[in-house]
C-alpha cells in the first residue's frame, strides 16, 4: 500500500471513529433525556404502559451484538482517557449528569446539573451522588497531577442540600503525596455561589505497582490491545 492510500486509510478509520463516537453522544443524549423524563413525569398509566413497550423494542438491537465485561468499548481510548460510558463524565452513559471538567493549573474545575433522576431528599440530590461525582473529581485531579490511582478512602462532608437542576461548581486539587499515597480535596457549589460550600471530600488514592495494575487490569488492556491489532 502507498504511503498516500495508508494515509486515506488511517483517515477513513478515524472519520469511522469519530463517527460512532458522535452517534455514542447522540444516543447517551436521547438516553439522559428518557431518565429524565422517567423520572418526572405524570403521564397517565396507560402512557407508561405504551412507553415501556416501545422503550424494549428500541433496545433489542442494541442487545444483539455486546461486549464482555473485559472488552473495553471499541470507541474508547483507555491510555488517552476517553471512556465513553462513565457513570459520572461519559457522554454515552445513560446515568453520568455527565460532568464536564476541565483543569486551570493545579485546579479541576467540573459543571453539572442535576436532574429529578438523581433526588435524593425532595428537591436535592441524593447524597451518594455528591460523593459519586467528588470520587471522580478528585480522581481526576489526581491523575492530572501526574500519579494516577485508585480511591483507598473517600471522606464526605454534607454541610447543605445540593440543589436539583441548578448548575453546580465543583473544584478538586492535590493536596499531598507521600510515596504510592496521594491525597486530594474538593468541594461542591452552586455555581453561581462558588464560595459556599455545600459538600467537601477528602480522599485517598493508591498507585497500583506493576504486578497489581496486571492482576487488576491485564485481561482488559490485552484485549485492547489485541482488537487494536486486529
Ligand atoms: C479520571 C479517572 C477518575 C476515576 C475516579 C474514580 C476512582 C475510583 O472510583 S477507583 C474504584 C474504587 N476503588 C477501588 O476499587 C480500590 C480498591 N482497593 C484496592 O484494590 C487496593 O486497596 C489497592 C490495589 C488500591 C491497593 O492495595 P495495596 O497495595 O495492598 O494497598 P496497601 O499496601 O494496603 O496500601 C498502600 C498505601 O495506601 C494506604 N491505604 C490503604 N488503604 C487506605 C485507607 N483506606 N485510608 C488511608 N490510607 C490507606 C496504606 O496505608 C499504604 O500507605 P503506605 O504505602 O504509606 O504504607
Amino acid at each position: 500500500m502507498s504511503d498516500s492510500e495508508n494515509g486515506r486509510r488511517l483517515h477513513a478509520v478515524d472519520d469511522g471513529l469519530l463517527r460512532r463516537r458522535a452517534a455514542i453522544s447522540d444516543l447517551g443524549d436521547a438516553l439522559r433525556l428518557l431518565v429524565e423524563h422517567a423520572a418526572a413525569t405524570e403521564a397517565p398509566t396507560e402512557e407508561l404502559r405504551r412507553a415501556a413497550e416501545r422503550i424494549r423494542q428500541a433496545a433489542a438491537p442494541l442487545g444483539e451484538r455486546v461486549r464482555g465485561r473485559h472488552d473495553s468499548p471499541t470507541a474508547d481510548d483507555m491510555l488517552a482517557g476517553v471512556r465513553l460510558y462513565n457513570p459520572v463524565t461519559g457522554a454515552g452513559s445513560a446515568l453520568a449528569p455527565p460532568l464536564e471538567i476541565h483543569s486551570d493549573g493545579d485546579l479541576s474545575i467540573g459543571a453539572c446539573t442535576l436532574g429529578l433522576a438523581f433526588e435524593g431528599p425532595p428537591s436535592f440530590a441524593h447524597g451518594g451522588v455528591s460523593a459519586m461525582l467528588l470520587d471522580q473529581m478528585l480522581g481526576y485531579a489526581v491523575g492530572h497531577s501526574g500519579n494516577p490511582g485508585m480511591t483507598v478512602r473517600l471522606d464526605t462532608g454534607y454541610r447543605k442540600p445540593v440543589p436539583l437542576l441548578t448548575p453546580l461548581r465543583l473544584t478538586a486539587q492535590v493536596t499531598g503525596i507521600e510515596g504510592r499515597r496521594v491525597t486530594a480535596t474538593g468541594i461542591i457549589a452552586v455555581a453561581a455561589e462558588p464560595g459556599e460550600i455545600l459538600v467537601e471530600a477528602t480522599g485517598v488514592f493508591v498507585a497500583l505497582r506493576a504486578e497489581q495494575a496486571r492482576r487488576l487490569f491485564g485481561q482488559a488492556i490485552g484485549r485492547m490491545r489485541q482488537s487494536r491489532a486486529g
